[in-house]
C-alpha cells in the first residue's frame, strides 16, 4: 500500500482488518520487549547477547521505512487511523494504549481501561504524573471529537488528588460546554481507591480548520471513531 501523508489513502474495511491483526501483535510485542527490558534480571552477558539482537531487528525493519512520523496515512471513509498517536496509536509501542470507548450518559462521556506497567513509573511503584497528564488530554479531546466539536488543546488544568498506582486504571472524560468553536472538557483517573487526578481542559477547532471547513461549505466535524 502506498503511504502518502498528504492525501491520505482510503481502505476497505477488510484491508483495515488485515492491518490491524498484522501490526497490533507486533506493537504489543514490543511493548512487552519494553517492560522485559526494564525488569530482567539475566546475567550480563545474556544482556549483551539480547542487545545484538535487538539491533539486528531494528537495522531490518529499518530497510524500509517512512521519512517522518506515521501521521494519519490511511483510513476507512472520513475516519482516520492515529496509528503513530503517543496515547492511542495502534502502531506505536509507547503508547499504553487506550483504546477510549463510548460510555455513561455525559455529552461525548468516553471511558478506557488500561493497565500501567513499569515502563510508566515515576515515582517508586506510582505512575508519573506527565503520563496521567498524557491519558487526560487524549480522552478530553476524544470527548470532544466524540460531542462532534474537535479541537486542540488550549490549556490542560490537572489537580493531582492522590497519588496513581501502577496497574489498572479507568480514564474517562465528557464535555463540560461549549460555545461555537471552544469546547471545555473534564475528565479523571480512576484507581482502585477512586479517582486520583482531575483534569479540566479546553480544546479549540483551530482557526485554519474552521476556515477550511468553511471553504468546504462542511460544517460537519471529522468523526472520534471508526
Ligand atoms: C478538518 C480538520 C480539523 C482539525 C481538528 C483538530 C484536531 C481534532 C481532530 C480529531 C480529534 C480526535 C481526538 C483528539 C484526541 C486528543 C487530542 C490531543 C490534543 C493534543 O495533544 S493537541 C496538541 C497540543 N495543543 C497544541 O499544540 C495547541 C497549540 N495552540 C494552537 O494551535 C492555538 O493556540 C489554538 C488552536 C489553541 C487556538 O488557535 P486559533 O488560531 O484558533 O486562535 P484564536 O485566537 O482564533 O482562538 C480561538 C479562541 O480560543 C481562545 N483561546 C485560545 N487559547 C486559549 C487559552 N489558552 N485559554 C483561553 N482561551 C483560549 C481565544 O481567546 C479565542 O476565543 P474567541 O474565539 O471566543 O475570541
Amino acid at each position: 500500500m502506498s503511504v502518502n501523508p498528504d492525501r491520505p489513502a482510503e481502505i476497505t474495511p477488510e484491508e483495515l482488518a488485515a492491518q490491524t491483526a498484522l501490526y497490533a501483535p507486533f506493537t504489543q510485542a514490543v511493548r512487552e520487549l519494553v517492560d522485559a527490558t526494564i525488569r530482567t534480571t539475566v546475567d550480563p552477558a545474556t544482556i549483551r547477547t539480547a542487545q545484538a539482537e535487538v539491533e539486528a531487528i531494528t537495522a531490518r525493519l529499518r530497510e524500509e521505512q517512512l521519512e517522518g512520523s506515521l501521521g494519519a496515512h490511511f483510513g476507512h471513509g472520513r475516519a482516520r487511523q492515529p496509528w503513530g498517536n503517543t496515547v492511542v496509536g495502534l502502531r506505536n509501542p509507547v503508547a499504553p494504549p487506550l483504546r477510549p470507548v463510548p460510555a455513561g450518559d455525559r455529552e461525548g462521556e468516553v471511558h478506557a481501561e488500561v493497565v500501567l506497567g513499569a515502563a510508566y513509573e515515576g515515582p517508586p511503584g506510582l505512575v508519573h504524573g506527565g503520563v496521567s497528564s498524557l491519558l487526560l488530554d487524549q480522552i478530553l479531546g476524544t470527548a470532544a471529537a466524540a460531542a462532534g466539536k474537535p479541537g486542540m488543546t488550549a490549556y490542560l488544568n490537572l489537580t493531582y488528588r492522590r497519588p496513581t498506582p501502577l496497574g489498572p486504571l479507568r480514564v474517562e472524560g465528557w464535555v463540560d460546554r461549549s460555545e461555537g468553536h471552544k469546547t471545555w472538557a473534564r475528565g479523571h483517573v480512576v484507581g482502585p481507591d477512586g479517582p486520583t487526578v482531575e483534569a479540566e481542559g479546553l480544546f479549540v477547532l483551530p482557526r485554519w480548520a474552521r476556515e477550511l471547513l468553511a471553504r468546504r461549505g462542511d460544517a460537519e466535524a471529522p468523526p472520534a471513531f471508526e
